[in-house]
């Protein structure tokens, strides 16, 4: 699949600009602060209607005016389909050929798409958050009914959590009660998403140790570990899970009450990077790290082709001159021909030289992008 054309309005610094883009691989040069890593948020927009960077969408909305918008065609192999986001003060309207998606479980997947940006680097880096985001979005966009289940399962712990706070110190019968009733609910949600994540852990080690052990020619082993909160199995079947889960609340409930937290399930699970059998957030050096950071992201545009059937979109924010030659021609090697790709520089001469003669350049300068 690939952006056929592009137009931002009021976007960040973007006044009004129509761009029709390639099917190739796209780069974007330009000094600091001229608006290229808001193209690529936009593009990250039309996947997520999210930025991958503020979780407050007023920001994007250009200064002094009332709302943005960007619309895009996109070409998917049999089909295409024309994408629309509007953010305003009154909040934020996705359309999909014309038509007004009222639920965002409905709009996402209809492009997908795979950034990497210097802040990935906290995926291997980062506390346990980072990478249950990364986990989350990542099934969400092949996945949409995940979504669904997800914020399910948010709105029971919500609840949940109201419950437990409302029971300290001494618990009403009644509250006992429908703590009961919580807990089978709170129980069947939770199971989904761990069987989820933890499918889709597995699938992704699949290709991410393959594409490791690659670069590293074969000096180290990349594994991805479901690591959970509580004292059960992910990889068991969904009854023997439940059970498990049962069991480790009952064995917290006193402490949960004392906290008025819901102190075990997938909102506190974990994803383990191993390098060579060692936990790579705390043994792997600088190169480790990036080298699976990449790796993960890698294994993400494989992982979206075997369940879309196509390639997914490529963002690369500020990040393609940060890698040495070695891992840049393993990502472009892998890349080049097969999936449309952004790339987003301050310097032409950091990227090689291959790609730039077949690549697309568009300087980026105040806001205004020039094809060269
Ligand atoms: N809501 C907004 N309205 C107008 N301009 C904005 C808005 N939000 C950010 N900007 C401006 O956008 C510019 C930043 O653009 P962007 O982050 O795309 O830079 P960049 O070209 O990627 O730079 P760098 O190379 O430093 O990452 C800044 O000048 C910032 O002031």
């Amino acid at each position: 699949m690939y952006v056929k054309n592009i137009r931002l309005k009021q976007y960040r610094n973007y006044g009004d600009i129509a761009l029709q883009i390639e099917n190739t691989v796209n780069v974007i040069v330009g000094e600091n602060a001229q608006g290229k890593t808001n193209l690529m948020e936009a593009i990250h927009m039309l996947a997520f209607a999210k930025s991958h960077r503020t979780s407050k969408d007023k920001e994007l909305i250009g200064w002094n005016h009332e709302f943005a918008r960007i619309e895009a065609s996109v070409e998917r192999e049999h089909r295409h389909v024309d994408l629309e986001v509007i953010l305003s003060a009154k909040g934020k309207k996705v359309k999909k050929n014309g038509i007004e998606q009222k639920k965002l479980s409905e709009y996402i997947g209809a492009c997908n798409v795979v950034m990497f940006a210097p802040e990935d680097l906290n995926l291997v880096k980062g506390g346990p958050n980072m990478r249950r985001r990364f986990i989350d979005m990542e099934i969400g966009q092949i996945s949409p009914v995940y979504l669904h289940d997800l914020s399910k399962y948010q709105r029971i712990l919500k609840q949940r959590n109201q419950l437990l706070k409302g029971m300290f110190p001494v618990p009403s019968r009644e509250q006992e009660l429908t703590l009961e009733v919580i807990d089978e609910q709170y129980i069947e949600a939770a199971v989904k998403v761990i069987q989820r994540r933890y499918g889709f852990l597995q699938q992704l080690e699949g290709w991410a140790s393959e594409i490791h052990t690659r670069i590293t020619q074969g000096r180290e082993q990349l594994e991805l570990q479901y690591d959970p909160s509580a004292n059960i199995h992910a990889e068991m079947e969904a009854s023997a899970l439940a059970e498990q889960l049962r069991a480790e609340l009952a064995r917290r409930r006193e402490n949960e009450i004392r906290r008025g937290l819901s102190l075990a399930g997938p909102h506190r699970d974990e994803m383990k990077l191993l390098v060579n059998e060692r936990d790579v957030q705390t043994y792997g050096s600088q190169g480790q790290q990036r080298t699976a950071a990449l790796s993960l992201k890698m294994a993400e545009i494989e992982l979206i082709r075997s369940y879309v059937g196509e390639y997914p979109i490529l963002l690369l924010d500020d990040v393609l001159s940060e890698l040495d030659q070695h891992r840049q021609s393993h990502l472009l090697d892998a890349i080049q021909g097969k999936v449309q790709t952004f790339v987003t520089t301050t310097s032409i001469e950091s990227i090689k030289h291959e790609t730039i003669e077949r690549a697309t350049v568009f300087t980026a300068r105040q806001g205004q992008l020039e094809k060269q």
